[in-house]
């Protein structure tokens, strides 16, 4: 469980995190919503080890572990080592192949020598992900989805036990976001891995997370399970915005929000809306 309490963040002067306090279960996505400039990826930044915060504990339980098992954000080369970790920014700008930047996933255990084993695991990497045919390719020159995707296949060639995602499907198509996250979501839930991501479609979200999080100014406004606490009112609570939250065929909430000063006009069916004009070719 990686458990977080009391956190204080502050940027120059703007205050992201309030006596924040949670707690992430193994074996779960967890997935943070929350307005653009809220704090989200500060949130992950911080958990992670790249932000100091201003106060709080931030543990890691490990319940595989008996021996060492609690794990604090302090000793941060330990720390860093439970983690995969994918950032917003997706740019790859080197001349790596697809194959290296995935083996930079396991850059502490590289040496003048590689290990079949890494490149193998690379490859199955690449292969479950369905982006094998991409091993050769230098990134430089693949697609923004394509390297969404490479970074994706980085973290998980670390073995995390916390894996952290901001925004992993920003760039892909429908379906490499349910490959991905497909993905995320067999391996969190066989490897018991700790897995935390931002996502802005609530749709995703209320499919894929067994939790969220919904952030606004500094605090956890809401938390739990998409079907319990994804309604109108916070919608309109935390993004200012309509909409209307039915359940789709599969019991799941289905978010459509409303445009704003939209008025539904009445359809008032014309004669030639009854009869449309069809053009046959002979
Ligand atoms: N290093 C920094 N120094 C000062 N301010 C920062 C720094 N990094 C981020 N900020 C500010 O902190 C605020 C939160 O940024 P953050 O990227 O965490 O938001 P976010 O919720 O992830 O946003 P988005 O949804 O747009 O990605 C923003 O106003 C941003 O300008």
């Amino acid at each position: 469980m990686l458990k977080v309490n009391k956190l204080n963040v502050t940027l120059d002067t703007l205050t992201l995190a309030k006596d924040m306090s949670f707690s992430l279960d193994p074996g779960k996505v967890h997935v943070i919503i929350g307005p653009n400039g809220t704090g989200k990826s500060t949130l992950l930044k911080t958990l992670f080890g790249d932000i100091q915060p201003i106060s709080g504990e931030i543990s890691f339980l490990d319940p595989l572990n008996n021996n060492h098992n609690l794990i604090k954000r302090k000793q941060i080369s330990r720390w860093r080592e439970q983690f995969g970790y994918m950032p917003q920014d997706i740019r790859l700008d080197i001349e790596l192949s697809a194959l290296e930047v995935v083996l930079l996933g396991q850059l502490d255990s590289l040496g003048l020598r590689l290990d079949d084993s890494l490149i193998k695991q690379a490859l199955t990497a690449l292969e479950k992900i369905g982006l094998l045919h991409l091993a050769n390719r230098p990134v430089n020159k693949l697609s923004g989805g394509q390297c969404q995707m490479i970074l994706f296949a980085q973290a998980l060639m670390r073995n995390p036990k916390i894996l952290m995602l901001d925004e992993p499907v920003s760039a892909l198509d429908l379906h490499f976001q349910h490959v991905l996250l497909d993905h995320l979501d067999t391996q969190t839930k066989q490897q018991g891995w700790v897995t935390l991501m931002v996502l802005h479609d609530l749709n995703l979200a209320a499919q894929y997370a067994d939790n969220l999080l919904v952030l606004k100014n500094g605090h956890v406004v809401a938390s739990g399970h998409p079907s319990d606490i994804l309604t109108p009112a916070l919608v309109k609570e935390v993004y200012d915005v309509n909409a209307e939250v039915t359940k789709d065929s599969y019991g799941i909430p289905f978010i459509r929000t409303i445009r704003p000063g939209f008025t539904p006009q009445k359809l008032i069916l014309q004669p030639q809306h009854l009869q449309p004009k069809r053009t046959v070719c002979l």
